[in-house]
């Protein structure tokens, strides 16, 4: 099996359970934080910093990719891993979303959605064939289904026929997933904010007995109580004994409510992106470091954080870096940040190992604050 979830515990206080994804790259413990690197890239950081700070998947994109190098050059450099010298796991999306986010004039059909390059304009479309053709030419250990991600708010109609018809790719994707390559392909469960249609698409596709099941279409501006309804309206309907993915999802409240309600895995480009506008997430809450009352403050920017940012520079010359538009600064900031989700994350499989999630919930929120943050 490409891909095998192990589950070690269930929290007696909560619905979290531990767990362990067995990968042909290594094993993932979960729940996680997969650091997102949609380049080719987690911008700004080396493979070895990324161990350093815990890292043990992280994400690529199959949409950027196809445009820029081209899924057969990355094949011709011996896939993915090689291509950017990471040994440990990685996930690629499957670039529906990414062409709704990213690109003008797009057209969905039944046969897939065609759509222009953002970067030099050129006609281009994927189908749920080439989608998966794609990322088995990438070589991730796991892949994505092919799929559309409703926009929030949509029609109940327009999300009935987009769920139904995202069915129907999958079970083009499952067809077309070649086997040659030892990788996992995961169902996306759509449905929007709709528990039936929730319910009839993971019905759907567990029918087709995908070994991992994404939930897509949320975090897309809702409400975040919708969102965590919409778990709990879909989860049940999921394997026990397979990983749930949360995608797009990533701000420290919504990892621990998510894995409060049996997600295992999440994706987010929050703490790298906001890293690189200096903001930084901290056991004190978020703090803007390129403010003026940090101009003289030569402590760490976290006290509590043991990351090598922490360690060894100030919030006065991180300000300054980032002032002056030095690299550094957000090499920093990022190092700080990513390290910030991965330990809150192991935090959160020790309280569940402990069965006091529901209290770890608690003392979290007190100090870093129930901010939309
Ligand atoms: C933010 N809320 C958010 N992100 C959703 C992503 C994309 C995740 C994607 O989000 C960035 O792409 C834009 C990341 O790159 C910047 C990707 O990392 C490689 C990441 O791929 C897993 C979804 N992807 C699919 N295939 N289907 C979804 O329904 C879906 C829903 C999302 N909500």
């Amino acid at each position: 099996m490409a891909v095998k979830y192990e589950l070690i515990k269930t929290c007696a206080q909560t619905g979290a359970r531990l767990g362990r994804l067995h990968t042909p790259h290594g094993v993932i413990d979960t729940p996680t934080f997969m650091p997102v690197g949609t380049q080719a890239s987690v911008k700004g950081m080396s493979p070895e910093e990324l161990k350093t700070l815990g890292a043990q998947i992280i994400l690529s994109n199959t949409y950027h990719l196809f445009l820029r190098p081209g899924h057969e050059l990355v094949k011709e450099a011996g896939g993915l891993h090689r291509f950017m010298n990471w040994d440990r796991p990685i996930l690629t999306d499957s670039g529906g979303f990414q062409v709704f986010s990213l690109s003008e004039m797009r057209k969905i059909t039944e046969e897939g959605v065609q759509f222009r390059s953002h970067i030099n304009g050129d006609k281009l479309s994927l189908t749920p064939e080439s989608a998966t053709q794609v990322q088995n030419a990438l070589g991730a250990d796991i892949i994505m289904a092919f799929d559309e991600c409703p926009p929030y708010p949509a029609e109940y109609e327009y999300v009935k026929q987009s769920t139904e018809r995202t069915s129907r790719w999958a079970e083009r994707c499952l067809k077309a997933h070649s086997r040659s390559h030892d990788q996992a392909l995961f169902g996306i469960v759509q449905g929007g904010m709709h528990a039936d249609l929730r319910k009839q698409s993971a019905l759907d596709l567990t029918s087709l007995d995908f070994p991992g099941y994404a939930m897509g279409g949320l975090s897309v501006g809702e409400p975040k109580h919708f969102m965590y309804e919409m778990l709990e309206e879909t989860i049940p309907y999921l394997p026990g004994n397979k990983p749930r993915y949360l995608m797009g999802v990533g701000s420290p409240d919504a990892l621990i409510e998510g894995s409060i309600r049996g997600v295992d895995m999440f994706d987010c480009v929050l703490p790298t992106r906001i890293a690189r506008n200096g903001t930084l997430m901290t056991s004190q809450g978020r703090m803007v470091v390129r403010n003026a009352k940090y101009t003289n403050d030569f402590g760490p920017m976290d006290p509590e954080c043991s990351c090598y940012a922490c360690r060894n520079y100030s919030r006065a010359y991180i300000r300054h870096l980032i002032k002056a538009d030095e690299m550094f600064g957000l090499r920093l900031t990022t190092i700080h940040n990513l390290h910030f989700l991965v330990n809150l994350m192991v935090q959160v499989r020790e309280a569940i190992r402990e069965d006091r999630l529901g209290t770890f919930r608690e003392e979290f929120f007190e100090k870093y604050g129930m901010a939309d943050n």
